[in-house]
């Protein structure tokens, strides 16, 4: 890595969480993603969600058709699939998956946690063994949206009532499963990861390490910064940020980039999920800037996550300057509209073209 006061030469950095959607929009969507990142870990909550290898071989295959709509190269962009975790998914799916060689890692969704979630798993340790047995076998990583559904728990305490009530009973269980903590919001979650024994891991957003839950409500309610898990208070993020800049190689990036049409996020019910992947590496870089950190970027975005994984890393570089970006007020995006995080706004690094 080079720091410059104004350049920042990183190796090319990976997402290790992120929506690509079907249909229309994905080829927009793909491209952003392959513009800054050489690979991705993409999320199955697609419809129908993606529960077997075959169905991950098709979207994958989707995935790739986008790319070459976009106009980018096949071999500058490689989506690292995922399985969707339901009640019924069996070992030998498990090993399917894992004898394919194009997927590296099964998504647990409590039902009803989060955006397309219906099918997600109702009692994990009563209905999954069959499955993290074998995960734990081969080496399958499991990743999870780590909140409780209970509806009785506060929504913003959601996060740390998982860890109690489901995470620490399933690494009992299972110490030798590999588990990713995807888009980590807490405190008590980054204490919890860095201080685990065994296999563990977390993603963390740039919008959860640049923003808390004022955000949302900032002049009125702003729907664009809502997100699942919702933002939380600053002493939150100031633990998220400590975690992203340190020394643990246990805490990488992931966007958690979820675009939602503008029409079903400005709605009375509106849609979670932010989207962030036109601009993810200017946020993260302003996130690791305002902490006086940027020296540990690249650890972060392009060394923690493949070191975790067990994949090489990568061979090209990213360049990032300092400069103004503006974030546009809106992107077009098929028949449809997709507002940006922080639309209108512009941060202090652009990455090179
Ligand atoms: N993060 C979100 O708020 N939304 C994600 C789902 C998820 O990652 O929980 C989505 O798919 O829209
Ligand atoms: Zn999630
Ligand atoms: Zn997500």
């Amino acid at each position: 890595m080079q720091t410059a006061t104004d350049t920042l030469t990183i190796i090319r950095p990976d997402d290790w969480h992120v929506h690509l959607r079907d249909g229309a929009v994905m080829a927009s969507v793909v491209a952003d993603t392959a513009r800054q990142f050489a690979r991705a870990i993409i999320m199955p909550n697609i419809r129908p969600p993606v529960t077997t290898t075959e169905l991950a071989q098709a979207y994958r295959q989707r995935i790739m058709t986008s790319l070459e709509q976009a106009g980018i190269a096949q071999e500058s962009f490689t989506p690292l699939m995922t399985l969707y975790l339901t009640d019924n998914t069996s070992a030998d799916e498990v090993v399917r998956a894992s004898q394919s060689g194009i997927v590296h890692g099964i998504k647990l969704y409590p039902a009803g946690a989060t955006t397309n979630s219906d099918a997600g798993v109702t009692d994990l340790l009563g209905r999954c063994t069959p499955a993290l047995e074998a995960m734990e076998r081969v080496g399958m990583p499991l990743l999870v949206h780590g909140e409780v559904t209970d509806p009785a728990v506060d929504l913003f305490d959601r996060e740390a009532v998982f860890i109690d009530r489901v995470m620490l009973p399933l690494r009992r269980a299972f110490p030798g499963l590999k588990v990713v903590f995807e888009h980590l919001t807490t405190r008590d979650g980054v204490d919890y990861v860095r201080d685990a024994d065994g296999p563990i891991a977390a993603t963390i957003t740039a919008h959860h390490l640049l923003y808390n839950r004022n955000a949302l409500f900032l002049g009125g309610v702003r729907p664009h910064w809502y997100c699942l898990p919702v933002l939380k208070r600053e002493t939150h993020r100031l633990a998220l940020v400590e975690a992203a800049t340190g020394d643990s190689p246990r805490f990488f990036l992931g966007t958690d980039s979820a675009p939602h049409p503008r029409g079903l996020k400005e709605h009375a019910c509106g849609c979670a999920g932010c989207y962030t992947a036109l601009h993810a590496m200017e946020l993260y870089a302003t996130a690791f800037d305002a902490a006086g950190r940027l020296d540990r970027l690249e650890a972060f975005a392009s060394l923690n996550g493949p070191a975790f994984y067990g994949l090489p890393v990568n061979t090209g570089k990213l360049v990032l300057q300092r400069a103004e970006y503006s974030i546009p007020a809106e992107l077009p995006m098929a028949d449809t509209t997709v507002v940006p995080l922080a639309a209108g706004e512009s941060l202090g690094w652009a990455v090179q073209a």
